[in-house]
């Protein structure tokens, strides 16, 4: 997919941007979520991967809202394909918000799984399609591991960044960034995210920011969906959350049925990483 299709979210026919006074509920209904898990579990505060990202942005100001600086520990883990803007940033808001946090270098983990099954010939110097996915789930998958590793020493639970746009669409790695204890903004599309993050003081850049996956070189989530972000969240509102029939959604939004069928074969793909493994149904012998 070379080039996102987009959209301008003024034009949506239906309202998906919160006010302010909704903002604010969102806010408090988070904040409540999480402290209210993290008490229910009797843990000691939890443990968020920072990436400079919007979605883990958002979800350390909203964490630390809930437990307080020193309920929140933050996870700035690099690794090959990461650019150092986004590490730097990840920094900064570990420091704006005066959490503790750790930065661990990834690379020798995932280069080690590399080496360990030289099979599957990936050289992270010249990765391309299908290895940079598999790949680039080793990264991301590294990083649950780790989560977890801190998680369990210190007694806190991993908290997920995960929204509706991406759950919706699959866009995660099963057992990967999804390898989360809870989601606080699984609940909002990405557009509400970023929304919501400027209403609680996340600086401009980082709302502003391109958001990627950083599991390869130049990746970003709308060039490889092939959709803005406004389009989908749009689609993912009328057609798979709302009532609106295919054609109903291509013509209320003015684009081709072919946009709206790709967020269904996105959403259809996706079913088995909503769902817990299944297994086979007891038998009544
Ligand atoms: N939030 C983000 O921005 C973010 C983060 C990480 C990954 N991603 C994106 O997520 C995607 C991850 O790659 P992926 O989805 O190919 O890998 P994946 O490992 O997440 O999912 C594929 C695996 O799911 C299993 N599977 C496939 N179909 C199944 C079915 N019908 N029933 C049961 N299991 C099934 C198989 O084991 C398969 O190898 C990439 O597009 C990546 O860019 C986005
Ligand atoms: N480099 C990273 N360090 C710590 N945590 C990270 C890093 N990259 C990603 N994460 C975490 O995973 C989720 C999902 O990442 P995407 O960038 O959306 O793929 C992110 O919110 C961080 O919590
Ligand atoms: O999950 P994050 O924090 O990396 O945000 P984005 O997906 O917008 O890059």
């Amino acid at each position: 997919m070379s080039e996102a299709q987009s959209y301008a979210i003024e034009d949506l026919p239906i309202e998906l941007r919160l006010s302010e006074e909704e903002l604010e509920a969102h806010r408090a209904h988070v904040t409540t979520f999480i402290a209210d898990l993290v008490a229910d579990a009797g843990a000691n505060g939890a443990v968020l991967g920072l990436s400079g990202g919007i979605d883990s942005t958002l979800t350390a100001y909203l964490a630390v809202e809930a437990l307080g600086e020193e309920g929140l520990y933050g996870l700035v883990l690099p690794s090959d394909v990461n650019t150092d803007e986004n590490m730097s940033d990840a920094e900064r808001v570990a420091e704006t918000l005066g959490i503790e946090y750790d930065v661990v270098d990834i690379n020798p983990i995932v280069e080690a799984f590399f080496e360990a099954y030289p099979e599957a010939g990936i050289d992270r110097r010249v990765e391309s399609d299908p290895y940079r996915t598999a790949a680039g789930n080793v990264r991301v998958r590294t990083r649950g591991v780790l989560n977890y590793f801190v998680a369990n020493v210190r007694g806190r639970l991993v908290l997920g960044t995960g929204n509706r746009s991406e759950a919706l669409t699959g866009y995660f790695t099963k057992y990967g960034d999804q390898a989360v204890d809870c989601n606080p903004i699984g609940n909002l599309y990405k557009l509400q995210v970023r929304q919501l993050a400027a209403h609680v003081g996340v600086p401009e850049d980082l709302v502003e920011k391109p958001p990627s996956a950083e599991m390869w070189e130049g990746q970003t989530d709308e060039t490889e969906m092939g959709l803005t972000y406004d389009l989908l969240d749009a689609i993912l509102a009328l057609h798979v959350d709302g009532p609106l029939s295919k054609r109903a959604t291509a013509e209320t939004l003015d684009v081709a049925e072919s946009a709206v069928e790709r967020v269904e074969g996105l959403y259809a793909g996706s079913e088995h990483k909503r769902r817990m493994p299944p297994a086979p149904a007891p038998l009544d012998l």
